[in-house]
Parts: structure tokens; C-alpha cells; sequence
């Protein structure tokens, strides 16, 4: 056997979501920033992520993360983010899972109760207070970059459902708010196939529909996500809510979605519905939690804007050699329509 590529790879999910990490094997990456690493392997070397979340090797339902040393003096490590569809600037349950790996594989040492860690992500530095007991990490909480609401209450019309009122708001990926009530979800399990399907629709019909360009980095990608936001109830004094988020080609995010979390607490707080500091929690579609607050309040160029504070937990689950034949028809992977889904 010889292979022409050897990936080192720790299989991990954070509350549900899988996050690959690959800790070797991908070489130099020019760049400054991360957000420049990310631009060379999106623009370069595009093939790696084709062939690690692709079939057969990969499933539309899985993410990646490549491990990279920051030339950030105040950044611990780095990381770029794969997943589906494009290379996004932040993501939050991929952040729990590099956290972890990071910590559980001795990349970086642990010190237990508290890990303190800076990570570079493209979106920028992203502070990690990492909980630690008997070598494992309890839980990670990430404080990510500012989060804010391009446009409130805005009417679309979608193929197949009409007038739609939404919300576009920006947590490290662009998002689509819409009520659930108001295409007749609830966010149960057996409501995923539909709300995928119109999650798509929804999304892309906003990106024809409405503008949006990053104040701080016009390169970050426009609207590529939906959330769907269940009503917000009052148990024991906090606050929680169920949400969907569409991922794109086509698939419910199995976590509640860090960036999704970022972009609502940007909404919830322009709306006077939560206040700084107070805690929200946020449920996924499979029951998973993340704990979410409005850490402060900043400016994004004309934007309002909240710094978010994201809580959860990862787990490893794989450690393996991903490795390429150079035999294999299927280099770069494929995908097919039976999961993976064609629009946006
Ligand atoms: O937690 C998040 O932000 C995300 N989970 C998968 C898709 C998004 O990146």
C-alpha cells in the first residue's frame, strides 16, 4: 500500500454535531490569518475537503476542522473550518470539538479545573474557558465574535409558500430567522426531512432577495443558513427555546448550533427579549443543549452588535489514518442527491 495522502484524524462531536480533526498530514498553509489560510485551501487545495467530507470517506452530515499554528502571538493554535458546502468564518460546535481535542490528546496541556485558551478561527480570536476534571473537558465555553442583525422583519417571497417575514442576523455564519409557527413547525425530530426542505427554499430566496456584506471582511460568505426559532418559554426563571438550523446543502445542524445560538442572541437582544448576561438556553432538535449569553454589547460598522457566549460539550469518538489511494476513482469523493441536496 501506498497512499499519496495520510490525514491524522480524531473523530468528535459537540452535543450531537460531528467535528473532525485533523492534527496532521495537510503540510504548510500560507496565510497570515487563519482567514487567509482558510482562502488558500478553499482557492488551492479545495481537494482535501472533498476528499475528507465527500463520499466515501465522508457524509453529508459531517464537518472538519484543520488544525494550523497561528501567527497570532496571543493565539494558543488555530484552526480552519470544512464543511459541506463552504469554509466558514466561524462555527461553534467545531470550536467545542478542536477545544477538545486539543486538550484530550495532549496538543496543548490541560490544566484541570480550568483551561483558559485562545483559537484562532477565520472570524477572528475566539476565547475558550474549557471546564476540566480527570483528563476530560467538561465543558467548553467559547466567546465569539460580535453577532448582529442585518435586517429586521423583513418580507421575501418563497416558491411554494408566499410572503414570509424573516430575520437575517450574523453569528460567524449568515442566518435566516424565521418563526416556526409561521410555516407550521414545531422542531420535532420527525418534522426534519420538511423543515430541510423548506429551510432551503427559505434561504435561498433570501439570498436573491436581501443584501448583506460583512462591515469588517466582505469576504465572509452571505446567507447561507436558516434557523428556525421555536417560541421562547420561561422555565425556572431561565430562559430556553428549541431551534433548527438548515445547514446547507441540505440537513439539520445535530447540535444547537453555535453560530446559530450567536445570530438569535443578536435578535433576541435587539428585540428587548433577553437582557446582557442573562442565561438562554438553547435546544436542538435531538434535545441537546447549548448555554447562551449576550456577554456584551459593541458595534459592528453601522451595525448594533452583542459579543455571544456560547457552553457546551464534545466528545472524542475516532482516531484514525484517513488515507488516498492513488488508485481511487473517487479522489476528490462525490455525492449524490438520495442525501445531499441540490440547492444553495
Ligand atoms: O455550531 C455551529 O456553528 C455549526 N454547527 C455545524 C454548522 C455550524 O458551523
Amino acid at each position: 500500500m501506498r497512499w499519496k495522502r495520510t490525514l491524522s484524524v480524531v473523530d468528535c462531536h459537540a452535543e450531537g454535531e460531528s467535528g473532525k480533526v485533523i492534527v496532521g498530514g495537510v503540510g504548510q498553509v500560507p496565510g497570515q490569518t487563519m482567514f487567509d489560510k482558510r482562502v488558500f485551501l478553499e482557492t488551492q487545495r479545495d481537494e482535501i475537503r472533498k476528499m475528507v467530507l465527500f463520499e466515501p470517506r465522508g457524509a453529508v452530515w459531517h464537518n472538519a476542522n484543520i488544525i494550523l499554528p497561528s501567527n497570532n502571538p496571543e493565539a494558543d493554535m488555530g484552526f480552519v473550518i470544512l464543511e459541506s458546502t463552504e469554509y466558514p468564518a466561524m462555527s461553534g460546535s467545531n470550536t467545542m470539538c478542536v477545544a477538545t481535542v486539543l486538550l484530550e490528546t495532549g496538543i496543548l496541556p490541560m490544566q484541570e479545573p480550568v483551561t483558559n485558551l485562545v483559537l484562532e478561527s477565520p472570524a477572528g480570536l475566539i476565547r475558550v474557558e474549557c471546564q476540566c476534571k480527570d483528563g476530560k473537558v467538561l465543558k467548553v465555553k467559547l466567546v465569539n465574535q460580535p453577532a448582529f442583525v442585518y435586517h429586521r422583519d423583513a418580507m421575501i417571497e418563497v416558491p411554494g409558500l408566499g410572503s414570509l417575514r424573516v430575520d437575517i442576523s450574523y453569528g460567524g455564519m449568515t442566518y435566516t430567522c424565521v418563526d416556526a409557527a409561521d410555516v407550521g413547525m414545531q422542531i420535532k425530530p420527525d418534522e426534519a426531512r420538511d423543515l430541510v426542505d423548506l429551510g432551503q427554499r427559505i434561504k435561498t430566496a433570501a439570498a436573491e432577495q436581501l443584501q448583506v456584506e460583512h462591515p469588517e471582511n466582505p469576504a465572509i460568505p452571505g446567507i447561507t443558513q436558516t434557523v428556525f426559532c421555536g417560541p421562547l418559554r420561561r422555565e425556572n426563571g431561565v430562559v430556553r427555546s428549541k431551534n433548527a438550523v438548515i445547514v446547507s446543502p441540505g440537513r439539520c445542524d445535530r447540535s444547537p448550533c453555535g453560530t446559530g445560538s450567536s445570530a438569535r442572541l443578536a435578535l433576541l437582544h435587539a428585540r428587548g427579549e433577553l437582557a446582557l448576561g442573562e442565561t438562554f438556553i438553547h435546544e436542538s432538535i435531538i434535545g441537546s443543549e447549548f448555554a447562551c449569553k449576550v456577554e456584551a454589547t459593541t458595534k459592528v460598522g453601522p451595525y448594533e452588535a452583542v459579543i455571544p457566549s456560547i457552553a457546551g460539550q464534545a466528545w472524542i469518538s475516532g482516531l484514525y489514518q484517513m488515507g488516498l489511494d492513488p488508485t481511487d476513482p473517487y479522489q476528490q469523493g462525490f455525492t449524490l442527491s438520495d442525501t445531499w441536496f441540490s440547492a444553495l
